[in-house]
């Protein structure tokens, strides 16, 4: 794992943007896109740089990273309706280049099955977005999710629901089924660039980088990629125990692009 601590919001979402503009520019490039609050900065970012800067989706292709079980997919709150808001519906992505779980298919572990087909379809994901849950989820891979989990049904617990409950008009809206990527899927990405804000992720951003590797902490799954950059402000990193030594390693190489 690189792990680069930076002063604020603005910064992290800049190295993430520069990271996600250095692969699109490179060629067709399939992106991997979390919603939540975090990556928000970076998308509208990157929105910027396609304004003024020219940065074109046309090639890209991008795979959401869970939905909602139940909610139709206009719902202002079904992940595919977030990502387009937030994000692709600002750019220029090609008609269809956008990939979403259907979260009212009939049969939902069929579905699951042809997300994962479709992402392997598409050649696999360059570089993955992902956020984290205050109790270490990534994608909605609760604690105790299999390390080498597909795409599949998963349970919130209590926790993630209330953490959630501000996108809905009453905390009993919030769903309590989800088909999310697995950890297994996640891990297939080439990069992953997992995003900490704030102090309320402290404690999750410490177990996931220096705790155990255990299904506990589900972000800590990312241990076994060989390409995880980790991008965190001062507050998300006051937990961490190692700053110095990141800082250290940081600073000998010239940049991440140098990966
Ligand atoms: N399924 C999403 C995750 O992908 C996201 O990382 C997490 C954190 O959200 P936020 O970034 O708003 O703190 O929320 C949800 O549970």
């Amino acid at each position: 794992m690189e792990i680069i601590v930076l002063p604020d919001a603005d910064a992290v979402a800049a190295t993430a943007a520069d990271i996600i503009e250095a692969r699109v520019r490179r060629g067709p490039a399939v992106l991997g896109l979390a919603t939540g609050s975090t990556p928000l900065g970076t998308y509208a970012e990157l929105i910027r740089r396609h304004r003024e800067r020219g940065l074109s989706f046309a090639q890209a292709q991008a795979f959401t990273l869970d939905e909602y079980l139940g909610l139709p997919a206009e719902h202002p709150e079904s992940y595919r309706s977030v990502i387009r808001r937030e994000f692709t519906d600002n750019v220029d992505f090609a008609e269809g280049a956008v990939h979403s779980i259907d979260g009212q298919a009939e049969d939902p572990e069929a579905e699951a099955e042809r997300y994962d087909a479709s992402i392997a379809a598409a050649g696999g994901i360059d570089v993955q977005i992902l956020g984290i849950g205050t109790d270490g989820h990534i994608g909605f891979n609760e604690p105790m999710s299999s390390l080498a989990s597909r795409t599949r049904i998963k349970t919130l617990t209590e926790q993630t629901r209330k953490d959630n409950a501000r996108f809905f008009p009453s905390p009993d809206d919030v769903p309590h089924h989800v088909l999310t990527q697995g950890l297994g899927t996640i891990r297939e990405a080439r990069h992953i660039l997992l995003i900490g804000l704030g102090a309320a992720k402290a404690e999750a951003i410490a177990a996931a980088v220096e705790g155990p590797l255990a299904a506990l902490c589900p972000a800590s799954a990312l241990q076994l990629h060989p390409h995880t950059t980790v991008l965190v402000d001062t507050d998300a990193a006051s937990r961490l125990e190692h700053t110095e030594y990141y800082q250290y390693t940081h600073s000998q190489k010239p940049s991440w692009q140098a990966y």
